[in-house]
């Protein structure tokens, strides 16, 4: 079996994690294979330790199927998944939406108010609560001792390691992450702090080898995932994790010139969609850059360059580049609550 990955505070990135992470064991058989070690004809893979696929038909094996298969031994991959909020109301709606998650999805267990006893029976903890209830969830009685030596991938905005080292025992091994919520669909865009150094006095006793090995199935089953220093960390949570809500005031703003011009919103946000989606793998698959891109469409005396002039009468990159710019500084005093408006 795998590993249990409790998520404390399972808002909308609590879910869009876990349903990302679902969705690749679902799209997957390398978790999956019967007691003779054939896999399910629907999830073709590749046989372990080889490079060919290896595909099981049901009625060649005699097998039924889904029950007959079992979850392969890989202490790197997620195989329960415990959910914690705090109202009953929020649990309900939990297990609704987990319930259409297809099998996997039944194995999301939900807990109110109670979220010592679910990071008592995990391995992972990932903390997905608000900046500023973290350490009161943290001070809760017993969870110092139910995180002791475990692993805790933070994604809060603004909230220091330097900070959460004092809520927990030395010897909870403590990781920040920043996703986004396309996570949701596994075009996430994830970065994460490097491994915490092993204190010599647990050299041996801690797998950090197994660590990174957790980390990088988890996010890089959702989208990218990109190590960085924790001193990027407010900007890549302006950057990618506020990120889709700057790209959508665009995209509904894209939508609303053709719709003003006639086209039914439906279409026009389909085409606004999918020209952002791609003008945005242009630059990721062929690594071009955006002023090519934005060269190549432009024919001289043509229609881009009057649109183009006048997104710049608009201050459009000054404005954008400034928008970053102060989500980072706020982003950067989200961790300490004296500084919060009320
Ligand atoms: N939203 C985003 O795009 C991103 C957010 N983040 C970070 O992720 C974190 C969560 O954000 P988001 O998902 O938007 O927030 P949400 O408000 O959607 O989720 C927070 C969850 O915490 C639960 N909760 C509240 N109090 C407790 C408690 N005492 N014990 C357990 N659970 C509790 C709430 O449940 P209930 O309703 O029951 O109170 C809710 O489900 C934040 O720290 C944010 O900085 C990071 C990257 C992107
Ligand atoms: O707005 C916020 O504070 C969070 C962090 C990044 C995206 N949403």
């Amino acid at each position: 079996m795998g590993y249990t990955l409790c998520v404390i505070g399972c808002g909308t990135m609590g879910v869009s994690i876990i349903s990302g992470v679902i969705a690749s064991l679902e799209s997957s058989t390398s978790h999956l294979r019967s007691p003779n070690g054939n896999y399910l004809k629907k999830w073709e893979s590749h046989t372990p330790g080889t490079s060919t696929p290896t595909i099981a038909t049901i009625s060649q094996n005699g097998e039924s199927p889904l029950s007959d298969f079992a979850p392969v031994a890989d202490p790197s991959i997620p195989t329960r998944f415990l959910a914690c909020v705090s109202r009953q109301s929020t649990a309900q709606t939990l297990r609704n939406t987990f319930g259409t998650l297809g099998p996997l999805g039944a194995s999301v267990e939900v807990f109110t108010n109670a979220n010592v006893e679910a990071a008592s029976q995990a391995n992972v903890i990932l903390l997905c609560c608000k900046p500023q209830t973290a350490q009161v969830i943290l001070n809760e009685d017993g969870m110092r001792e139910a995180l002791n030596g475990k692993l805790v991938i933070s994604i809060l905005a603004g909230v220091t390691l330097s900070q959460m080292k004092d809520w927990v025992t030395p010897e909870t091994r403590l990781v920040r992450a920043m996703p986004n919520t396309p996570c949701k669909i596994r075009e996430g865009m994830t970065v994460v702090t490097p491994a915490m150094p092993v204190p010599s006095h647990l050299q041996g006793k801690i797998d950090s080898e197994q660590e990174q090995s957790i980390i990088l199935n988890i996010f890089s089953s959702i989208g990218r995932c990109r190590f960085l220093e924790e001193k990027h960390f407010d900007t890549c949570t302006a950057l990618s994790g506020s990120g889709p809500a700057f790209a959508c005031v665009f995209l509904e703003a894209l939508a609303d010139g053709a719709v003003m011009m006639g086209l039914p919103r439906a279409e026009a946000l389909e085409l606004a969609a999918q020209t952002m989606q791609g003008a945005a793998r242009m630059a990721l698959q062929l690594g071009t850059h955006p002023a090519q891109i934005k060269d190549a469409v432009t024919t001289p005396g043509g229609c881009t360059i009057a649109g183009l002039l006048t997104l710049e009468d608009g201050r459009v990159r000054s404005t954008i580049a400034r928008a970053i710019q102060v989500a980072t500084e706020r982003a950067s005093v989200l961790g300490q609550p004296a500084k919060k408006p009320q």
